[in-house]
């Protein structure tokens, strides 16, 4: 089980880990990387008999170098008898050609597999990311999970194209020049079995140092990217606040960590490296020298002393090539750590097992007893109850931070609560199929997103598969064809493009155009006019009446205006309801939506 300081991605800034921390992202790691190669098994069996094969056919080569030298070469110095060196050529042509052609094969393969691995794991991610709900994309920023999606991501990808290659077939490699250089002379074999010493300890002193300063270096570019994606996305208040110094000295901070951080793994890689070479000309050297002692005194034949010298050089390139793996290891193990910690998030308002079924919605909702915080500290709706009958339209008023905001995300299951039940025609929305959900409930935010499309596209949001006359049609009843049909391209301008721009009362108008096209039993409206000028409001609040019309409403209402084509309001403080009437009972009497309405009316004189 993983540990629940590192479950998910909790704790995934830290680079401190325990013991046991390290041991169970390590699993989960493991686990990602099995469940992404597990389909491609069969694939990764024949690489690895085309990788067995052609380093065999590799290691050869001294050996048939060694026999050449030592047993062909006195045929034709005694005998002038060619034939034993033409085929030792001839084997060592056809092993050489034959290992290349193997090797080229490899690549291909391997090359393949990878690509297999990273599409799956980039599908993954998005899907998985866009699949969490709401809870997690509030707190786990879009700069981090651009940083999954990319700098992570290139890191696997470097580690499986190269790094993953190279240590399998600098591992065979390896082993294979040992063991022939065992049977040819194993006195020279004993040398790289005492150079293993050295050698293992320095591995296991860069693996140790790296890993923690690669593990800083993820952490630390993701937030580098969260800020740069911080900066951009909210380059308007940046600029209204003037905040662009104050970005440019945090930005530079993190830059300037980004680069200590790099430096010091660097650095390590910078005395492993030469640390291997003198641990390898020391092997050399002792093997000439004990070698050479024994040619003098006729115990060894000098082919065999080449060949030995070529397999200890040959035993150590490798050895580089691992400690390049070991480089890209470092960091695609500190990138699959946080991968698999994002892949691991479960969503907080998980789809039903067994939903009910609920085709065609009316509209009745109701909060049954509903205690609901956004964390374990602090609660926001202490045992809150409402009913709302199919059909209604209810406005929410109060005082910022009343919790109205909420009542709608609760509506719209981007939240369950944790105790009691929301529920639509007395059906719990928990149990609901989110596509039942979504088709009977909709919110309109403050926000009026618009996706990079047309406008028509836009507006079909709402209804997928919706006829470009049913198009025209929606933004017909809330008032938005006009100003669509006076866009340079009409209904197929580009919302992105220059001319395509429209301000915030026409998104607004867009938006109700979508949800009206999406007709759904229930609509809630997170009425943001505050910014409207007043035409626009007035053409906002006819547009209303008409989305409106024939079904169950919320509208979190910022303006008094809206209030009176409510069939009833209230007024909420602190998570709870404090008055609920008619707007005409309301006025007519002294409680707190009394005095804000004359305060309000106070305020147009
Ligand atoms: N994602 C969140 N995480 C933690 N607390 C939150 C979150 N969203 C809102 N809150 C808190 O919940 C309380 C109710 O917020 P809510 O947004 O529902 O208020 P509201 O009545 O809609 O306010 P406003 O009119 O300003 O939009 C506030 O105290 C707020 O700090």
């Amino acid at each position: 089980m993983t540990t629940a300081t590192v479950a998910g991605t909790t704790g995934e800034d830290r680079s401190d880990y325990t013991r046991d921390e390290s041991r169970a992202i390590r699993r989960r790691s493991l686990r990602l990387l099995g469940s992404l190669v597990a389909p491609l098994r069969w694939q990764l069996v024949l690489a690895g008999v085309v990788l067995v094969v052609s380093t065999a056919l590799r290691v050869a080569g001294p050996a048939l170098i060694a026999y050449g030298i030592n047993q062909a070469l006195p045929q034709v110095i005694d005998h002038n008898d060619w034939m034993p060196t033409i085929v030792i050529v001839a084997v060592y042509l056809a092993a050489g050609v034959g290992g290349a052609a193997l090797i080229g094969w490899y690549a291909v393969v391997a090359a393949r597999l990878t690509q297999a691995v990273m599409l799956d794991l980039r599908k993954r991610i998005f899907v998985h990311t866009q699949r969490l709900s709401l809870e997690f994309h509030e707190s786990y920023t879009s700069g981090r999970i651009i940083s999954r999606q990319t700098s992570d991501l290139d890191s696997i990808r470097e580690l499986l194209d190269g790094g993953l290659n190279e240590l399998v077939s600098g591992v065979l490699y390896g082993g294979f020049t040992l063991v022939a250089l065992l049977l040819l002379d194993w006195q020279s074999g004993l040398v790289i079995v005492a150079a293993g010493i050295p050698l293992f300890f320095l591995m296991r002193w860069f693996y140790r140092h790296s890993q923690r300063a690669y593990r800083e270096s993820r952490v630390v570019s993701a937030q580098v990217i969260v800020k740069f994606v911080e900066t951009m996305t909210g380059i308007r208040a940046v600029k209204a606040f003037r905040k662009e110094e104050r970005n440019d000295q945090e930005f530079g901070d993190l830059s300037g960590q980004y680069r200590d951080v790099n430096m010091r793994s660097l650095r390590l890689f910078g005395t492993f490296e030469p640390g291997m070479m003198v641990v390898s000309a020391f092997a050399v050297a002792v093997v000439l020298l004990w070698g050479g002692i024994r040619v003098g005194e006729g115990s060894l034949l000098v082919g065999t002393l080449l060949a030995a010298v070529l397999y200890v050089r040959n035993f150590f390139a490798p050895l580089q090539e691992i400690a390049m793996f070991l480089n890209s290891y470092q960091s695609a193990t500190a990138a699959l750590e946080k991968v698999s910690g994002v892949l691991d998030e479960e969503p907080t308002v998980p789809d039903p097992v067994a939903p009910v079924d609920l085709w065609e919605a009316r509209g009745h909702v109701e909060f049954r007893d509903v205690v609901f915080g956004y964390s374990d500290e602090r609660t926001i709706l202490p045992h809150f109850s409402l009913d709302i009958p199919a059909g209604q339209t209810i406005a929410l008023v109060g005082t910022t931070g009343a919790g109205k905001s909420t009542l709608a995300k609760l509506v719209s299951r981007f939240y369950d609560p944790s105790a009691g039940e929301v529920t639509l025609d007395g059906v719990d929305l928990r149990a609901l199929h989110p596509k039942d959900l979504r088709r009977a409930i909709v919110m309109v935010t403050q926000e009026a997103y618009l996706f990079s499309g047309t406008v028509a596209d836009n507006i079909a949001l709402g209804k997928p598969d919706a006829t470009l006359d049913e198009i025209r049609a929606a933004a017909r009843a809330v008032g938005a064809d006009a100003f669509i049909q006076r866009l340079p391209d009409g209904y197929d301008t580009d919302v992105n493009k220059r001319g395509g721009r429209v301000s915030a009362g026409q998104r607004q108008l867009i938006s109700f155009a979508r949800a009206f096209l999406a007709d759904p039993a229930v609509l809630i409206l997170d009425e943001a006019t505050a910014s409207l000028d007043i035409p626009s409001e007035r053409q906002i609040q006819e547009a209303l009446q008409t989305l409106l019309g024939g079904r169950t409403a919320i509208i979190i209402a910022h303006r008094l205006s809206t209030v009176a084509i409510a069939d009833r309001v209230l007024v909420m403080e602190h998570g709870e309801i404090i008055e609920d009437d008619t707007p005409d009972a309301l006025i007519a009497g002294t409680g707190k939506f009394a005095q804000l309405h004359a305060a309000w009316r106070e305020s147009l004189v």
